[in-house]
């Protein structure tokens, strides 16, 4: 008879995946985890074909790639999913998931809603998480503070985020949605859904 229980901890971590309209606050929330829970959680560092912004380092908050480069690694593949957003490339490699894998660390997973779908495709089984603005009218004050965008970008990711946000209704598609308004409040929630993989970590590291 197979060992069940042995297998599940064999496989390590669930990943986690963070998914919301840009702007939402998810590299803000993931990036309080990862430091204050160094050594328990890790970063799948994606692909994509857009340009670094400023402050942002290959390789670790994205490997910066071109079009071509991209779609020959795509076509061999070596992604676990991709998806163009915004009219860049974006994709999960199966090597930026194997390297946290590797280190027994929870790797959480930075994507659109077109990846969580194709996540769902897979043997990955995530915790799904939406991180979702208080309101359309606050995520763009928020993109348009970050002054990250220029304003055809700005409108292209204000309309994927309208859809975004009445697909993160549909039942069944995330195990829980936060709505970040109050910072504190929202990355507090964020730990209470996590709590459990995070204690079974720790307690892994401890033995
Ligand atoms: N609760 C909050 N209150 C006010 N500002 C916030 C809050 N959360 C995040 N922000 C700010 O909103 C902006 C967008 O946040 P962030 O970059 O984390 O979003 P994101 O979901 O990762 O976006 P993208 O998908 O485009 O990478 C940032 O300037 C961030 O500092
Ligand atoms: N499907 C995927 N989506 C991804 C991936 N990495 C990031 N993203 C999503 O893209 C948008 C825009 O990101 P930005 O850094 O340009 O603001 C955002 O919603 C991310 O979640 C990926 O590998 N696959």
């Amino acid at each position: 008879m197979r060992d069940y229980n042995k297998e599940k901890a064999m496989a390590g971590p669930r990943p986690v995946v963070l998914s919301g309209p840009s702007g939402a606050g998810k590299s803000t929330l993931l990036k309080n985890l990862l430091k204050e829970y160094e050594g328990v959680f890790g970063f799948s560092v994606s692909h994509t074909t857009r340009s670094p912004r400023p402050g942002e380092e290959n390789g670790k908050d994205y490997h910066y790639v071109t079009r071509e480069y991209m779609q020959a690694s795509i076509d061999k593949g070596e992604f676990i999913e991709s998806a163009v957003f915004s009219g860049n490339m974006y994709g999960t490699s199966k090597a930026s998931v194997q390297a946290v894998k590797d280190k027994n660390l929870i790797c959480i997973l930075d994507i659109d809603m077109q990846g969580v779908r194709a996540v769902k495709t897979t043997d990955l089984n995530p915790i799904y998480i939406s991180i979702q603005p208080p309101s359309m009218n606050i995520l763009e004050k928020r993109l348009r503070d970050r002054n990250t965008e220029s304003e055809e970008s700005l409108q292209k990711r204000l309309d994927a985020a309208q859809v975004d946000m009445e697909i993160s209704k549909e039942p069944g598609i995330f195990d829980i949605v936060v709505v970040n308004d109050n910072l504190d409040d929202a990355y507090g929630k964020l730990k209470d859904a996590l709590i459990e993989e995070i204690k079974k970590v720790q307690k892994n590291n401890l033995s």
